[in-house]
């Protein structure tokens, strides 16, 4: 019985964030909680709902290899063909027969006996013949597509910009999941506390590669960790962990954080600089800024002042030369945190890159201005693209001769990252298959006079 609802809880969760919805972490929250799933079977239910989304594509090509018509399907039965094959085909805990009873046990109840029917048949024809061979796809950029269920535009993109094997990698990495990283408030508890108490709970972690504030938690619902309940740690990527890392934070410092909900970064900043100084923060609504106020507070943090404002109008707010450190942490694709996220890899267009790429690039030009002179800028995004990424930072250069990428930058990055095969002159781009993190872009300019 258990299994029939958990089956059917997930089966909600995919009908609910559909083809257009946001993966929501909320949603499957909210469904653990009325459905009273045990720890175990929280594990498989949102693994079936992560899976089935983030293979999406693929298994839609599977289901045109067995239904006739799939876009007459009505959309619970296709999305419970598709989280049914995703078992069949990626889970080995499962055995074939089980996700088939329970398949037609929940198309009995939530249709007629004909979908039942139809549900049974199409499930036993791919367990008597097995599904299609994706290797046998001609074409290499329709082959990947499908293989690791990502639009063939983005596919083709990649392949351009960073060669076939690297793009095969990075969408393979897309498609696994990666451990939880979390950042420890030095303010409140060191890294090894922090670990012992996660090992007397019964989580296995381990410092994490480029901040001595991370942890990698391998295993366990980590939000149910004292640590959280006593706001001493907040989850953060750690590549994403590397900005504040890389903008050389002393105290006293007056540092402008342009675009900083839900504050992520901002509080990191604000954590090195031990309380002093100033975090100042932007977002574009006021509501999104709230959040950025709402994490200090609960972090401890006095020293950050947050507010809705659209980032380009800022020298209306501030002098020029004013700031000692500028994070523009900018608005992108998300091309980086797809396996997070899948829905992203699903909604986005290619033409929305270029509407980017021109807004990096307004948020550059209005904001640079800002920076003392001798004063740092760190840019970054959490996208793998080339021209929301060394693109603008080429183009913002040659048209700001008083700008330069900091010399020190490279020198200053952890030495796992000096070799990594993303780093140009013009900056980091860590794929999510290097370091099992999100892929992100960084790099740091100086201004000269
Ligand atoms: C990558 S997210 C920032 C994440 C954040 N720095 C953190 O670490 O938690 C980019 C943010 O930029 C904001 N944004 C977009 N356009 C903006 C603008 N013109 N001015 C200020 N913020 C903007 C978005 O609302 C979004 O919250």
């Amino acid at each position: 019985m258990t299994k029939h609802i958990l089956r059917n809880s997930a089966l909600d969760v995919l009908i609910r964030i559909g083809d257009n919805g946001a993966f929501s972490h909320l949603i499957i929250d909210q469904t653990i909680k009325k459905n009273q799933l045990s720890m175990k079977d929280q594990a498989l239910f949102t693994e079936i709902v992560y899976g089935t989304l983030q293979r999406k594509l693929t298994l839609a090509y599977f289901t045109k290899r067995f239904v006739a018509k799939p876009n007459k399907l009505e959309d619970w039965v296709k999305w419970l063909l598709y989280m049914s094959f995703y078992q069949m085909q990626y889970l080995d805990k499962v055995p074939d027969h089980a996700i088939i009873h329970e398949a037609v046990s929940i198309a009995k109840k939530r249709g007629h006996l004909g979908i039942a029917k139809l549900v049974n048949g199409v499930l036993r024809n791919a367990q008597r013949n097995g599904f299609p061979n994706i290797e046998e796809i001609e074409d290499e950029a329709e082959r990947i597509s499908i293989a690791t269920s990502h639009p063939l535009w983005l596919v083709k993109r990649w392949i351009n910009t960073y060669g076939f094997e690297k793009t095969v990698e990075i969408c393979e990495a897309n498609v696994t999941t990666k451990p939880i990283s979390i950042r420890i408030n030095l303010l409140r508890i060191t890294r090894e506390e922090a670990i012992d108490q996660l090992l007397e709970e019964g989580y296995e972690s381990t410092p994490s590669l480029f901040s001595e504030q991370g942890i990698i938690v391998q295993k366990g619902n980590i939000l149910k960790s004292k640590l959280f309940a006593e706001n001493l740690v907040t989850i953060q990527d750690q590549s994403s962990m590397l900005v504040a890392e890389m903008m050389n934070l002393t105290e006293d410092l007056i540092v402008l954080d342009a675009c900083s909900a839900p504050g992520g970064k901002a509080t990191h900043i604000a954590e090195k600089l031990r309380n002093s100084g100033q975090v100042i923060a932007y977002d574009l609504h006021e509501k999104k800024a709230n959040l950025v106020t709402q994490k200090a507070k609960a972090l401890g943090l006095t020293n950050v002042v947050a507010k809705g404002m659209d980032a380009r109008k800022l020298s209306a707010e501030h002098p020029e030369d004013f700031f000692d450190r500028i994070l523009i942490d900018a608005p992108c694709s998300g091309l980086g945190v797809i396996r997070g996220k899948p829905d992203i890899k699903y909604s986005k267009k290619e033409s929305d890159i270029h509407t980017l790429a021109k807004i990096q690039l307004e948020l550059l030009d209005n904001i640079s201005p800002l920076l003392k002179k001798n004063g740092t800028l760190l840019y970054s995004t959490c996208t793998v693209d080339r021209a929301e990424n060394e693109g603008v930072i080429s183009t913002f250069l040659t048209s700001h001769p008083d700008f330069e990428i900091d010399p020190n930058f490279i020198d200053e990055l952890p030495t796992l990252l000096k070799e990594s095969p993303g780093l140009t002159d013009l900056g980091l781009q860590i794929f999510p298959d290097d370091f099992q993190t999100d892929g992100f872009f960084l790099t740091r300019l100086r201004k000269k006079r």
